[in-house]
Formats: structure tokens, sequence, C-alpha cells
């Protein structure tokens, strides 16, 4: 479970709060959307659960471990995974060699790894001829698939997405969400989606809105 306790953020010294005394939960196994107006400081709220920034007070567990003692660099490598909005794929590899990558496969192990990771992208309708493409000959639906997918099998057991249907159709919206979905309900990971897409935000398990610098969970 990865716990935030008293978290409060402001930013410049005499800044006016972004938010003051958040106090969530986040179990495994479900799917939580946060959303929230403009500028209400969600993407802030992501850095700092990704180990991506620090807060101004407050503090992070995970499963009863505070993250600074994990040691942030740890924690970001081993614990979390994120998808952006701009799916953040290396522009010059393939999808397959963005997913091997990712997972440090060895040389040894490569060949087995390749046909999982090559299965795993087919299952997400990424055929073998494209998965081998560079990854900027893609279609943004699937470079999409293919950052959820190493998501997926990267050993991290946080997957946060920061808008990551932006840029989609309505169809391929609805595929990403079932993704995000499976990663929750059938891998066991902690799934947390800002977005500002109410259509989205009803998909969570658990809904957040950050209305007035407070987080209201539905
Ligand atoms: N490094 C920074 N220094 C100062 N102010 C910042 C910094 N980063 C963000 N802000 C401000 O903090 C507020 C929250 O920003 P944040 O990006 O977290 O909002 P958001 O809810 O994700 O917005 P959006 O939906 O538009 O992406 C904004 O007013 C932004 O201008």
């Amino acid at each position: 479970m990865l716990t935030v306790k008293n978290l409060a953020h402001w930013y410049g010294k005499t800044g006016k709060p972004l938010y003051e005394e958040v106090n969530l939960n986040f179990d495994a196994a479900k799917v939580y959307t946060i959303i929230g107006a403009s500028g209400s400081g969600k993407t802030t709220f992501l850095a700092f659960v990704a180990g991506l920034d620090k807060p101004q007070t407050g503090e992070i567990f995970l499963d009863g471990e505070n993250i600074n003692q994990i040691g942030l660099t740890n924690y970001r490598k081993h614990k979390v995974a994120i998808v952006f909005q701009q799916y953040n794929l290396l522009t010059y590899m393939s999808a397959l060699d963005n997913v091997l990558t990712a997972l440090a496969v060895t040389d040894s192990q490569h060949k087995n790894e390749k046909q999982y990771v090559l299965d795993a992208l087919k299952s997400v309708g990424i055929e073998e001829t494209d998965a081998k493409k560079n990854v900027q000959k893609l279609s943004g639906g699937q470079q999409q698939r293919v950052a959820i997918i190493r998501a997926m099998l990267v050993d991290a057991n946080i997957v946060i997405a920061d808008e990551p249907t932006g840029n989609l159709d309505d169809e391929n919206s609805a595929l990403i969400v079932k993704l995000f979905q499976d990663l929750a309900h059938e891998h066991h990971k902690t799934v947390i989606i800002v977005t500002h897409d109410t259509k989205i935000a009803e998909k969570g398990d658990v809904q957040i809105k950050l209305i007035e610098r407070q987080f209201v969970v539905a």
C-alpha cells in the first residue's frame, strides 16, 4: 500500500498552498483516478508519488517504509513505472527494444525474454513486424500501448499515468483504460491515473477529485 501522510505543498516562499493536509491510501489491485481543474496541482502530486520531487511537508510510505528511506533513486528504479501523455519511449529504438531495455535483460536472457515481450505486445494488438519497427513509425495509440506493456513487465508495483489518453481518440482511449484496469486487476498493481476527462475518471475503482485544494474521494 502507498500512503500519503500530511502532505502539503506550495511553490515559492510566499506561495499560496496548492494543498494542505493530504492524507490518502492507494491499495494494490485498484485503479485510482484523479481529476481536477487545470493548474490545481495534479501533475505536481504525481511527481511526489513518483519520487521525482519532494513536497514541502509530509511523507509518503510504501508498505510502511518512507520512500526517502528506500531512497528516491532506488524507489523510482524498482518500485514505480510512469506512463506519460507523450509515451516517453526511446525514439531511436523499436517497440521491442524499448521494453527489453527497461527490463535490463542480459544477453544470455535475451532470446527467451524477446519472445515473452513479443507475445505481450501481440496481446495488445502489436504484431511482430510493428514491434520491430522504429517506435516512431507506430501510431499514438500503439506507442501508448508499448509504454503500458513496458510498465506491466517491469518489476514495479506502482504505475503512475499523467493524462495517458490525452492525444488519443475515444476507441484508443477505451483500450488504454482497459489495459490499466488489467494492470491493476490481473497484475495486482496500484494504478494512479491523472486525467481531465470525466469519462476516463469514471472508470476508476476509486475516483478522487482535486477541488479547492482538497483531495475528495468519491
Ligand atoms: N516548478 C514550479 N514552480 C512554480 N510553480 C509551479 C511549478 N510547477 C508547477 N507550478 C504551478 O503549480 C500549479 C499546479 O501545477 P500542476 O502542473 O501540478 O497542475 P495540473 O493540475 O497538473 O495542471 P494541468 O491539468 O494544466 O496539467 C500551477 O499553477 C503551476 O503554474
